[in-house]
């Protein structure tokens, strides 16, 4: 009985989020370490299914970096990063998004679909959400540091957007924009993300990653933080707590708070069904970031 009590204080737990978060926007960003293994993949998406069951609207944001590595170098093509941008020539362009779109894209709403519920790819090769441009970085000197055929996004088919969610299916989109002359562009899979919550105005930006949250110290587990301000990251940005590929996930986070999106989450996409408990419940797992 006791047992039984508990299952559905967690449903009456959940029934004021679920309340709070109808016909809102979450979007979800999958990184490339969170896709290797198939069986935590699965159980995120069942996440995502309920997400969307309990008529919030989900938008599914993938990398695939890794992915795309591999590939390149089945290839013989040696993966070159600046500034934790991939250069991306013709070739490699042409590799990333193969990988991201045809392949992950396709995969995942593959998957969404064999669990019963709908899913639309939406790139260049379906119909196009992300438009960008080409993004050029200054070096120290002031020179412009060549990256290739890499963007930023600077827009989203907001219509085609709200069209899909009304439809009851899930967008699911790689980091692949295109400019106003149709060129691909190469979008690292955090900015793709954050750009979408920020235009979107979306309730939250949840970030899936290989870490179970943020950690004070790598090195010790107890120091996971469950809440943090805009002050305070930027705080552990400086003193180089927050630094490697966590850096541009929070530089993005903090991008989207400033822009409106209510509350960034970071949580660890290999603990089975993360994502429903950060967002479901009124004390998460992983850590919430907010302005
Ligand atoms: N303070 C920190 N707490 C947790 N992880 C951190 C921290 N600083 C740096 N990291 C690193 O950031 C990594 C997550 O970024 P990344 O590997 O780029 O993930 P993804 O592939 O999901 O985008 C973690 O695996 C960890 O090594
Ligand atoms: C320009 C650029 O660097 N694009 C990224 C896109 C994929 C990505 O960001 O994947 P993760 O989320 O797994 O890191 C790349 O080519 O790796």
């Amino acid at each position: 009985m006791e047992g039984a009590v508990r299952k559905a204080a967690v449903l009456i737990e959940a029934l004021s989020w679920i309340r709070r978060f109808r016909g809102r926007y979450v979007v979800i960003k999958l990184g490339g370490s969170a896709l290797e293994e198939e069986s935590a993949v699965k159980a995120f998406l069942t996440d995502v299914i309920f997400m969307r069951t309990v008529g919030m609207h989900p938008i599914l944001v993938h990398g695939g970096g890794k992915a795309i590595s591999k590939a390149m170098s089945e290839a013989g093509i040696e993966p070159r990063f600046v500034h934790g941008r991939r250069f991306t020539d013709e070739k490699t362009l042409e590799i990333a998004t193969d990988v991201l779109a045809n392949q992950i894209s396709e995969s995942l709403a593959q998957e969404i679909r064999a669990q019963g519920a709908k899913a639309e790819p939406l790139h260049f090769g379906t119909r196009n959400c992300l438009k960008g441009e080409q993004l050029t970085l200054q070096a120290d000197d002031g020179s412009t540091v060549d990256l290739g055929h890499v963007g930023y996004v600077t827009d989203v088919d907001q219509k085609l957007l709200a069209e899909i969610c009304e439809s009851d299916a899930i967008p699911v989109i790689p980091s692949v924009a295109l400019d106003q002359s149709g060129q691909k562009l190469n979008v690292n899979a955090d900015t793709a993300a954050a750009a979408l919550a920020r235009i979107l105005k979306a309730e939250k930006l949840v970030f899936l990653s290989d870490v179970p949250g943020i950690f004070l110290d790598r090195n010790d587990p107890e120091t996971l933080v469950s809440h943090l301000e805009t002050e305070r990251c930027r705080a552990l940005i400086a003193d180089g707590t927050i630094d490697a590929g966590m850096e541009p996930k929070v530089d993005a986070a903090l991008e989207a708070l400033a822009s409106g999106v209510g509350k960034v989450h970071i949580v660890d996409a290999r603990l089975p069904h993360s994502i429903l408990l950060e967002i479901y419940s009124d004390k998460g797992i992983g850590t919430e970031i907010v302005k």
